[in-house]
């Protein structure tokens, strides 16, 4: 499954256990000798919510929250028939977040997360290769945003593992660049920690528009514009949570010895 691009294999473990998900990610990743994914998300239950999530990224590692990730767990829940209901709790290493379902023709075309609140918002100025002055945000996970005038001047794939291991974050950090194309319109790109160049970060959107609005780039609600496709944020001023609002598409079933 993907949302906006980013895609997982996603593994319901109440049948499928799966003993070593750290390997499993690395080796059912690989695009040639494998399935070819972004990581592996393994759906289970929970004591505290409806269902949980643990995500594991393309090398192994596994992260607190994945936001393209919850989406495609609401719809497989609700289309694989385990669960009826249209409003969902899921529990992540970063916390529950609530899902709301879009259900059209009995298929679920979008969903909505309450992402929860940013966790850590702090203006900072990099050194060395790439004096950039960035914007540090926690969403369980970690996310350095920087804005650009022209985003197809940055090579990501040269900046972007340089910044994921910069000495300031210990456990390394998802990279974003954006560019502002209106007051509710962003244009992003993100090296994920862990898995590289990917098509969207739902996380890394909600870290986007909040790093946006902080330096009074935009409104509270905008659009995220990603390789893989669009979200929609709004941080809500109300409840201080963020709302990501996106697409959650099924690719295949299949198959694979575990
Ligand atoms: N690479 C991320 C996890 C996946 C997040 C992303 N795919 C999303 O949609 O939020 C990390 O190590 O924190």
């Amino acid at each position: 499954m993907h949302g906006t691009g980013n895609d997982y294999i996603y593994v319901d473990v109440t049948k499928y256990p799966i003993v070593t998900p750290e390997r499993k990610a690395i080796e059912w990743s690989k695009y040639h000798t494998g399935i070819g994914s972004d990581g592996l998300i393994l759906i289970g239950t929970s004591e505290i919510a409806d269902f949980s999530m643990r995500i594991f990224n393309a090398d192994g590692s596994e992260a607190m929250m994945c936001g393209n990730g919850s989406r495609c767990v609401g719809k497989y829940v609700y289309e694989y028939g385990l669960t009826r209901q249209t409003e969902i709790t899921l529990e992540t290493l970063a916390g529950i977040k609530v899902l709301k379902l879009n259900i059209e023709n009995g298929k679920v075309t979008s969903v909505t997360v309450d992402m929860g609140t940013p966790l850590e918002i702090e203006r900072i100025r990099l050194e060395g290769k790439y004096p950039l002055q960035s914007t540090r945000i926690s969403m369980g996970n970690p996310h350095l945003v920087t804005f650009v005038e022209d985003i197809t001047s940055i090579n990501l794939s040269e900046t972007g593992p340089e910044l994921e291991c910069y000495p300031l974050f210990p456990d390394r950090t998802n990279v974003e660049f954006a560019q502002i194309i209106d007051k509710d319109k962003i244009r992003m790109r993100v090296w994920e920690r862990g898995s590289g160049i990917t098509q969207a970060c739902g996380t890394g959107a909600c870290a986007t528009a909040v790093a946006a609005f902080e330096n009074g780039l935009t409104e509270r609600k905008c659009e995220i514009i990603m390789d893989g496709g669009t979200v929609t944020i709004e941080w809500e001023q109300a409840s201080g949570h963020i709302l990501m609002t996106g697409p959650a598409t099924k690719v295949f079933d299949g198959e694979i010895e575990n």
